[in-house]
């Protein structure tokens, strides 16, 4: 059973016959472990976030590719991928506003592109074996990120986080949280305020969950409450993940971050977004053009499985918003950190990689 840690944690398991996703919805209350077997089944999962965090979601995807990979046993080359590919649409389709699901897709699908495989037991090897890829490098980048971010904390301080950017929503150890997991490893005395973040409450159930595990001290805030925090100040740094970062530097994350990025500008507070390449998205010109994702409405008028609404009121619920650059200190990436301006930034950082950010 192929596995990734990084604190102990991680939210899928390969068996190489079926994934394994830690059950998310359960947590903490339970560590469920679902098993999958198809590509349709693994895209339903997604949506229904048995799994979630972008770089997470990314690297189920690419194991829902492998597991799409009957399709190619269909008569005729061309026959099978085309029968390859609708699946590999519907798991991209699976949530709208990770950028890391398009890119496992595009990724799997160069291989396929690019590797010799005469038979759908060759092309599965060849698929398998990028899947795997795209998990370490997704684990290794977060370590390096970490080793980046961690330098740009304090020495002593509190750190505030929204939803969950930890091992959980990664391929282990994590992108915010993977920060502050260095900056504590490094000897910085460093405390966390984890905003609840409704409505799936990722803060109260996941992010307290881990750093609570590593013995790193957190504390719950309610999502209105940071504004109180950063006025007493007692918040020294912000980081998050991201969900998409466009070719400008704006970052798409779990809803609630532009009020914490807001806060953090009018109280002097430095706001680092820490993500990895795969979620920068150079195809897209700013924020506006991100597409935000629009969940069920009863996910917000409920709270924990009971409605707490009045019948018949309902509710609007977009998954993420968009922090515009100008409210971000620095991106910290696996490759370095990146300062404003975005736009240059990003592109020297893409082109350094010889002048293609994907497969
Ligand atoms: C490293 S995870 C980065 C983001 O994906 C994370 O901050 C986030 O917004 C997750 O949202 P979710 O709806 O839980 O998938």
């Amino acid at each position: 059973m192929a596995e990734r840690g990084g604190s102990g944690v991680v939210p899928l398991r390969w068996s190489g016959e079926a994934l394994w996703l830690l059950d998310q919805r359960r947590l903490p209350r339970r560590e469920a472990w679902l098993r999958y077997r198809s590509s349709g089944a693994v895209a339903r999962a997604i949506t229904a976030m048995v799994v979630r965090g972008a770089p997470a979601i990314g690297i189920t995807a690419a194991f829902g590719l492998v597991l799409a990979a009957g399709a190619l046993r269909r008569r005729g080359r061309a026959a099978g991928l085309a029968a390859w590919r609708r699946r590999a649409a519907v798991l991209a389709a699976a949530r709208p506003t990770a950028v890391n699901l398009a890119w496992a897709v595009r990724r799997l699908e160069a291989r396929l592109a690019g590797g010799a495989w005469a038979t759908a037991a060759e092309a599965r090897r060849l698929l398998e074996a990028e899947a795997l890829a795209a998990w370490r490098e997704d684990f290794e980048a977060n370590l390096a990120m970490g080793a980046h971010g961690a330098a740009l904390l304090p020495a002593r301080g509190t750190v505030l986080t929204h939803c969950n950017a930890g091992a959980l929503a990664t391929g282990g150890y994590g992108t915010a949280l993977g920060v502050i997991r260095a900056a504590r490893a490094a000897g910085k005395d460093i405390r966390v305020l984890a905003d609840e973040t409704r409505p799936w409450l990722q803060g109260a159930r996941l992010t307290a969950w881990e750093l609570a595990r590593d013995g790193i001290p957190v504390t719950l805030l309610a999502d209105g409450a940071a504004g109180h925090h950063f006025r007493q100040g007692r918040i020294q740094a912000v980081v998050v993940g991201a969900d998409r970062i466009a070719a400008n530097g704006d970052v798409a994350n779990k809803i609630g971050t532009y009020t914490v990025a807001v806060l953090a500008r009018q109280h002097g507070v430095p706001f680092y977004v820490a993500a990895p390449t795969s979620t920068l998205d150079p195809g897209t010109a700013s924020g506006d053009a991100i597409p935000i994702e629009e969940r069920p409405g009863e996910e917000v008028t409920a709270c924990a499985g009971r409605r707490v609404a009045p019948p018949g009121v309902p509710a609007a619920n977009p998954a993420f918003d968009v922090t515009p650059a100008e409210l971000v200190t620095a991106i910290v990436t696996e490759r370095g950190v990146l300062r404003p301006p975005y736009g240059a930034a990003i592109r020297r950082l893409l082109g350094a990689a010889g002048g293609e950010k994907r497969p």
